[in-house]
């Protein structure tokens, strides 16, 4: 990325089901699946409360703040937003569904870390993220 690239700064979610499966969403017109969160807004008090207010938003569902564990920053190419750079602080979180496509969100899915298929993920969590999960 050079100097000139516009930086995206997001905090995002990586959620767990039993099964070990990752949450991932797609926004609505956007051809790629990627982990649920957003920008941060001025009235945020912390990260961990953007992320709490983003996935209520998208997801309707209750974020626990206990436990969460920061996995840390990491950066690729926007997937929505051509020749953007987004740049994420990501956190492993647990929250209370159910969760359900709001908002923006046109689809949800829970994907296996180790084999996520043919599925359109974006750059950020297919090749960064997922990854970090498989052992
Ligand atoms: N939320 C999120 N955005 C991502 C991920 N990977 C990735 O490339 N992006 C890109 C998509 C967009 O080009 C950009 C901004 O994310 P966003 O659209 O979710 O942020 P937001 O909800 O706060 O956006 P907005 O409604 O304020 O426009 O970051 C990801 O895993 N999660």
């Amino acid at each position: 990325m050079s100097a000139t690239t516009t930086r995206i700064e997001i905090v995002a979610a990586m959620i767990r089901d039993a099964e070990g499966r990752v949450l991932l969403v797609r926004k609505r017109g956007a051809a790629v699946f990627q982990q649920p969160g957003g920008k941060r807004d001025p009235g945020d008090a912390d990260d961990l409360h953007t992320l709490a207010r983003e996935l209520e938003e998208e997801l309707g569902c209750r974020m626990r703040r206990e436990g969460a564990r920061l996995l840390g920053s990491f950066s690729a190419p926007a997937a929505n937003e051509p020749g953007c750079e987004v740049v994420a602080v990501v956190y492993e979180v647990a929250a209370d569904g159910p969760f359900e496509a709001r908002a923006e969100i046109e689809a949800l899915c829970w994907v296996d870390p180790a084999q996520p298929g043919d599925l359109p993920i974006a750059r950020l969590s297919r090749e960064q993220l997922l990854p970090l999960l498989v052992s």
